[in-house]
């Protein structure tokens, strides 16, 4: 079974293989010793603080975890809130309108707009599954299970959360709105600029990035087609998390230019039919499929298992009752897959 877990510091070399094979552009796994452990360690204290009543520093990081063989096959993120300690950037899609009565001239331009609008929002990030396991639903597991978490959680979030998703770049990390940057204000490759912002080395997008709003239309064209545009790669992720409500509300990645989704946690899909029942275990019969997860916060555990309802509990096996640490009487939370 592949069970959801807390990151624990022995998972380091698989989290280090994960960045490794999530390539450039994947901003939130750097190859970088110092920063997965701290990542890990960011993520053992937001595990272990236990009475939590507003969204703060804590990362929240899981790693799916096959336990026929103990090897971890993908991790997935929540930050409570970003933005508290450094500057959370986004370019905000606006329009003006120049207008002149007497001359008979109107032009609507778009704008891009340097702003740290989502700041304190929650974000869901670096999600990363390894190729053999793209398949069987694992993603949309390892995705999902997240919104389980937020809403047995509500407290420990904020009440939006946002999702930024890859830009467009091509097989050699090049992305066509980074090029614009780069040639007038920030001499170097979006590798090296991409792989600063993930290790938190911010201070340069304070000092280069360009902070007066920009006319879209005197970029390169090359350029502008990519605005709020996502990576081939990513369109199945932005697919899922628009069918559970997430929106594009005209707020892109100020490197690649890829758009960063929102929405109100309270109005998630999976968050809104989710639902939390008492724990009997025996045998399944004509089960339903979906995800589930035990209600603790240290200990959380969760998984794709077939349950069967009934008005008052539900009935999950002896063997997902023992991976997802759950005994008679405790409650979980679930929602079909
Ligand atoms: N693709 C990137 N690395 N973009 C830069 C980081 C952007 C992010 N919103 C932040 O402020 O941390």
């Amino acid at each position: 079974m592949l069970v959801v877990r807390p990151i624990q510091p022995q998972d380091y070399a698989a989290l280090y293989e994960c960045a490794v094979e999530s390539g450039y552009g994947f901003t939130s796994l750097p190859v970088d010793e110092d920063l997965l452990r701290r990542r890990i360690a960011r993520a053992q204290e937001a595990f272990a603080r236990e009475h939590v009543s507003e969204p703060g520093e804590e990362g929240y990081l899981f790693v799916m975890e096959d336990t026929e063989t103990g090897k971890v096959v993908g991790c997935s993120g929540i930050e409570a809130a970003v933005g508290l300690t450094e500057a959370f950037y986004h370019y905000r899609l606006g329009k003006v309108v120049h207008h002149s009565k007497s001359l008979d001239v109107y032009n609507a331009l778009e704008t891009l707009t340097l702003c740290n609008d989502y700041t304190g929002v929650s974000e869901l990030c670096t999600l990363f599954l390894r190729e053999p396991f793209r398949k069987n639903q694992n993603g949309r597991v390892l995705s999902r299970f997240r919104m389980l978490f937020m809403a047995e959680f509500k407290e420990r979030f904020s009440q939006f959360a946002i999702a930024e998703m890859r830009g467009v770049s091509d097989e050699n990390g090049e992305s066509p709105f980074w090029g614009w940057l780069e040639k007038h204000f920030f001499s170097m490759d979006f590798n090296q600029a991409d792989y600063l912002t993930g290790i938190g080395e911010k201070a340069f997008v304070a000092e280069l990035m360009p902070t007066f709003p920009i006319y879209v239309k005197m970029l390169e064209p090359q350029a502008q087609q990519v605005i709020g545009k996502v990576h081939d790669n990513t369109r199945p992720a932005l697919r899922m998390l628009e069918n559970e409500g997430f929106r594009f509300r005209g707020y892109v990645d100020i490197f690649d230019a890829g758009p960063t989704v929102e929405v109100e946690v309270a109005n998630i899909k999976s968050v809104r039919e989710s639902r939390r029942k008492p724990v009997q275990v025996g045998p399944v019969e004509a089960g339903s499929d979906v995800i589930l997860c035990n209600t603790r916060v240290a200990d959380f555990r969760a998984g794709r298992a077939q349950i069967q309802e009934t008005d008052e509990h539900i009935i999950v096996s002896p063997e997902v009752a023992a991976a997802l640490l759950l005994e008679e009487g405790d409650a979980a939370r679930f929602v079909a897959l």
